[in-house]
């Protein structure tokens, strides 16, 4: 097949459609600051109506959504956030919990299947609360699809699980639900019943629904007035923000529909890159549109020469770990693109 770029770095990297492009030109904007953007107003109404809670706010990006969603519910210096250890929030986002918020991570072990054990998540819950020795736990961060696990959905059983001990501890629940569409379509369930338990959720519009900017988060009346007055404080209050809101809208409109070719294609260059001899997928933990791929432990060709090699063939994708590469899917990705990176990873190993 002819050389061409491929670019499956992240979900991330999709660029606006014609469709986004002509919805931000005729935007309709007011000043979000001073008063509300109409156009934020419809997409926080029609994401919070997606997500089964009261209310809902625009944010730059998944990372502020999760800062303020933890510094919402971790109000106070020496509270505790109960986390996966390989969870987006404590691996990619700086400690901004810590750094900026005060706020304390008590990871726990994330399982293959992106999950942490229950019993794990209650034995790191601070007991008795006010013990000399203690932080205050106040909140418990799950993520669906789980990223690093390989973009694997927790069933809505274990959040309705986790949602009763943190009711059980007088406890939080936030979900960072950068995938979560990709989770709701995965598991043919709405997600409005997948985020039930949860007190909040970071949604993400830029990834595989192909936004340009931005995330939404979603809770309560109360969560969501303290939200916008820490979003300010975090230079996050914008003003004519309708243009974004508008790609983001026909986003939610145009391209939730699109997810479930992504894991189809996901599942297929999976199955290939697995039958290459020396290249190794774990093809039944291949969920949504994420693919991690384990290459020969090649002291002189690790993950990061052989992303250099596929870079020059027009393959765009990163190091996960030494000797691990990370694919991701989306909707601007064709058919014929996945038989060319097919084609390059058997030309390579
Ligand atoms: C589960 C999850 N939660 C939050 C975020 C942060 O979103 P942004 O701050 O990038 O908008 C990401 C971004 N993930 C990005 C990617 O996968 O390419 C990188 C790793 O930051 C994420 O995967």
């Amino acid at each position: 097949s002819t050389r061409r770029t491929v670019d499956l770095r992240s979900d991330t990297v999709t660029k606006p459609t014609e469709s986004m492009r002509s919805a931000m030109a005729n935007a309709e904007v007011d000043d979000d600051v001073l008063g509300n953007d109409p156009t934020a107003v419809r997409l926080e109404k029609e994401v919070a109506e997606i997500a089964g809670k009261e209310a809902a706010m625009f944010v730059p990006s998944g990372t502020m959504g999760n800062l303020i969603s933890v510094l919402v519910h971790c109000d106070e210096r020496g509270s505790e956030v109960i986390l996966g250890d390989d969870s987006h929030i404590h691996i990619y986002e700086n400690g901004g919990v810590s750094s900026l918020g005060g706020v304390h991570p008590r990871t726990v072990k994330n399982e293959e299947d992106g999950t942490m054990e229950i019993s794990s998540i209650e034995a790191a819950v601070r007991i008795p609360k006010g013990d000399l020795h203690h932080p205050v736990t106040k909140l418990i961060c799950l993520e669906n699809t789980q990223a690093n696990c390989g973009g694997r959905c927790l069933p809505v059983e274990y959040i309705d699980k986790v949602g009763e001990l943190a009711k059980k501890h007088d406890l939080k629940l936030h979900i960072d639900g950068a995938r979560i569409f990709n989770a709701s379509v995965a598991l043919g369930v709405p997600v409005k019943r997948i985020v039930q338990a949860a007190d909040s959720v970071s949604i993400c519009l830029s990834k595989g629904i192909g936004a340009p900017v931005g995330s939404v988060i979603v809770g309560s009346k109360s969560f969501i007035t303290k939200a916008r007055w820490l979003r300010k404080t975090l230079g996050g209050g914008m003003r004519q923000i309708g243009v974004l809101c508008a790609a983001a809208l026909v986003a939610l409109h145009e391209n939730v529909a699109k997810l479930d070719d992504d894991h189809k294609k996901a599942k297929i260059l999976a199955e290939g890159l697995n039958r290459i001899e020396r290249v190794r997928v774990n093809v039944t933990a291949v969920e949504t549109n994420i693919i991690y791929i384990d290459i020969p432990e090649d002291p002189k060709f690790g993950a990061e020469d052989a992303c250099k090699s596929l870079e020059a063939l027009g393959v765009l994708v990163i190091p996960q770990a030494k000797f691990r590469i990370r694919i991701v899917l989306h909707h601007q990705i064709s058919d014929s693109d996945v038989e060319y990176v097919l084609s390059c990873f058997e030309k390579m190993f």
